[in-house]
């Protein structure tokens, strides 16, 4: 594979989707000890929102230790280069939450939707990109359909008035021939103004395959975390994703050593639990299961002493998406009922 001389945005989830791994209680001065680090390394892109975006504070999703406005108060006033984006998943996050991220200073919103779903994020892009704001689609678990489909979605999202479109591999489920698949037709069909990016989950171990295979097929815009802090397995664990675009040429404006401080001194210090491919993540990618169930599907195995493989499993034979976190108490419940 021959990248030399690509140019590539690096984002950092560690302060967003870390935060399932987390169970959302990241304390302020973690965000801001961390995000001063990543800016420092010169990380062009920062997440930091609740795990499921703006809004997510909740009995669903879980409650976080402060609300988005209070990180995003205390994380960007503190940074120098680094641009500060949101996630917003329409139905969680409203355009009141969006214009209050505006407010703070957040320059990027992330508009995320089920892959097949995407016509419930036209409020959100149209009021994003209207603000003037870099406007991102965001399809999530998008192994579950064809290409074609993820471009159907996509060319939508574009319309409503993204510009960069993200296949994202919420479940950790794909292979990179499934990810060239996937960003090779969005690179080739949408209007060259509209970037292409890709976001990983590390439960088969691709975290960093899948990542450049994406920038061989032509996304221009990789999301990873340092140290891989994230759901499931956690994110492409973006130090090393640097050190191998280091050696392969690829320009992505990070100071290599300071990731890895950041990565090791900062940010696996704070980790809950290692964020590493264990049965149960692994079980995430194999099954095709959205990564932030991991947590709640350990809570039910404690509470109903149904182990979280099986219930990982059933889950993706269930084709269950993100959105459905009831139901895996639901399913925990009636696994129990019917072993008993
Ligand atoms: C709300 C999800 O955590 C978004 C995400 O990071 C993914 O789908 O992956
Ligand atoms: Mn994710």
């Amino acid at each position: 594979m021959n990248l030399q001389g690509k140019q590539v945005t690096l984002h950092d989830m560690s302060l967003r989707d870390g935060m399932h791994a987390k169970r959302h209680q990241i304390s302020l001065e973690e965000m801001v000890n961390i995000a001063t680090g990543l800016d420092q390394a010169g990380m062009p892109m920062i997440e930091v929102t609740h795990g499921d975006g703006l809004g997510g504070a909740s009995v669903n999703y879980g409650f976080p230790a402060h609300s988005d406005e209070e990180y995003l108060k205390a994380v960007v006033p503190q940074m120098k280069q680094a641009k500060i984006s949101a996630l917003l998943l329409p139905g969680i996050g409203t355009v009141d939450h969006l214009n209050m991220a505006k407010d703070c200073g957040v320059t990027s919103i992330r508009v995320a939707t089920h892959c097949t779903e995407a016509d419930v994020s036209q409020q959100h892009i149209t009021q994003a990109a209207k603000m003037g704001m870099d406007t991102v689609g965001f399809l999530m678990m998008a192994h579950m359909v064809s290409p074609e489909k993820i471009l159907e979605q996509a060319k939508l999202m574009v319309d409503y008035g993204a510009n960069c479109i993200y296949a994202t591999d919420s479940a950790g489920y794909m292979l990179p021939d499934d990810v060239t698949a996937r960003i090779g037709l969005l690179r080739k069909e949408l209007p060259k103004n509209i970037e292409i990016g890709f976001h990983g989950h590390h439960n088969l171990g691709m975290g960093i395959a899948n990542s450049l295979a994406a920038i061989e097929a032509g996304a221009s815009r990789i999301d990873g975390s340092v140290a891989g802090l994230g759901a499931g397995a956690g994110n492409t664990p973006l130090e090393v994703f640097c050190a191998v675009l280091d050696r392969m040429g690829v320009e992505t404006g990070v100071d290599l050593f300071k990731i890895m401080d950041v990565a090791e001194d900062l940010v696996v210090p704070m980790m809950d639990h290692p964020v590493r491919v264990d049965r149960n993540s692994l079980t995430l990618g194999y099954a095709g299961v959205y990564s932030s169930f991991l947590l709640f599907a350990k809570r039910a195995e404690e509470k109903y002493g149904i182990s979280a493989r099986d219930l990982l499993v059933e889950l993706g034979r269930r084709g269950t998406v993100g959105g459905q976190e009831d139901m895996i108490e639901d399913l925990a419940l009636t696994m129990a009922k019917e072993k008993a």
